[in-house]
């Protein structure tokens, strides 16, 4: 038997484009799909959802779903598929929206429970009201609620937030973190937005022009300095991490990470102990040979130069610093990296000019 997680090889095309991809896809936690607009991420969910005709082998968790025989048709594939606008039914409260979903699905097949999605997605309070009468935010908790109960086995969300304004979406994130920390079964996500990949997923998956040109663990990928976004202006890593002690005099807490410790702005006042996604651009982190305490950066870090990458736009390097178990992108002119003779394998002292954590 395969060893469960989800293996695809697909392969489809339109007259002037063709998607290509061989995938190694966890078989829980969040998955996602990242790159620049027309590179194919719809397609490929259409795909293995089954409603963009292609060739190759789907197999999810076990289950074949697509061979070189055989295709199930897209009714039969035990998915939910969340868009970006909500389709509820406009006359149906919110109950009889969840009700209509969870009705659908064979008494035998049913694995989870209204309650728990209404607790999951914290609907209990507007359980009767008709989705007219719901934020866009709400709309999408219910909308994501109803595709859960048909039990999926798999959950396509397709840029899922990028209808909602920026308040809208900071309330559903924290939902859609706990439905990644509960739900057992594995979540592909779209997304543009480097934010929100940054604070949801587990796993990457970058594409261009429908190939896979990057894939693996969200904060080893976005490390790598030869991964392709890794060369554009909002480069960053992601950087686990637990709240250490806060500094009220100045504002201030501890983030400790495997490699060190990093002190940031306390603005969200984050409990001692709380766990953390620490998001570090790479323009924000700078290299000196030894610390230099006469200057402002509060942030100084020993760490190892493990790799560079020249990038495509001239004079800049990126390079691949690491503390610790943990890498940081670094990104300076070829000339510093040039003047401070800097080589694989040569510790340094890394300045971190900024930390946030992932909202
Ligand atoms: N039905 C279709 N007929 C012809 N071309 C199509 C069709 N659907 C998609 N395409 C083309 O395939 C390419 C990939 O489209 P797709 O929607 O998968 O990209 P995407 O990465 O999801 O983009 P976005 O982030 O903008 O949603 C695009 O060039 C698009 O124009």
């Amino acid at each position: 038997m395969k060893v469960p997680g989800i293996h695809a090889r697909l392969s489809t095309g339109f007259e002037r484009f063709q998607l290509d991809v061989a995938l190694e896809l966890p078989g829980d936690g969040v998955t996602a799909l990242f790159g620049h607009s027309g590179c194919g991420k719809t397609t490929l969910l259409r795909c293995i959802a089954g409603l963009q005709p292609c060739t190759g082998r789907l197999s999810v968790n076990g289950n074949v779903w697509q061979d070189d025989d055989t295709s199930l048709p897209v009714h039969k594939r035990p998915l939910a598929y969340v868009f970006q606008e909500t389709s509820l039914f406009p006359h149906l409260s919110v109950n009889g929206n969840l009700n209509y979903g969870y009705r659908r699905t064979p008494m035998a097949q049913r694995r989870i429970h209204p309650s728990q999605v209404i607790d999951w997605l914290g609907l209990s309070h507007f359980m009767d009201r008709r989705p007219e009468r719901l934020s866009g935010g709400e709309r999408q908790r219910v909308a994501i609620a109803r595709a859960l109960l048909t039990s999926p086995r798999l959950l396509l969300m397709d840029e899922p937030l990028s209808a909602l304004d920026q308040t809208s979406k900071r309330e559903i994130l924290p939902y859609l973190e706990n439905l990644r920390d509960t739900l057992d079964i594995p979540i592909i996500y779209v997304s543009h937005s480097a934010a929100e990949v940054a604070r949801l997923a587990d796993y990457i998956v970058m594409m261009d022009q429908g190939r896979v040109v990057a894939e693996g663990g969200i904060q080893e990928t976005l490390a790598r300095p030869d991964q392709p976004f890794a060369l554009e202006e909002g480069a960053a890593v992601i950087v686990p991490a637990v709240i250490r002690e806060r500094d009220p005099q100045w504002h201030l807490c501890r983030a400790e990470f495997d490699g060190g410790s990093l002190w940031l702005r306390d603005d969200r006042q984050p409990e001692p102990g709380s766990r953390v996604r620490l998001q570090i651009l790479a323009r924000d982190v700078s290299i000196a040979l030894a610390a230099n305490h006469n200057q402002s950066i509060q942030n100084l870090l020993p760490a190892r130069v493990m790799d560079m990458a020249a990038e495509q736009r001239p004079g800049m390097t990126t390079v691949r610093l690491q503390a610790g178990q943990t890498s940081f992108l670094s990104r300076i002119t070829s000339r510093s990296a040039h003047q401070l003779g800097l080589g694989c394998g040569m510790d340094v002292c890394m300045q971190i000019k900024s930390v946030a954590i992932v909202e």
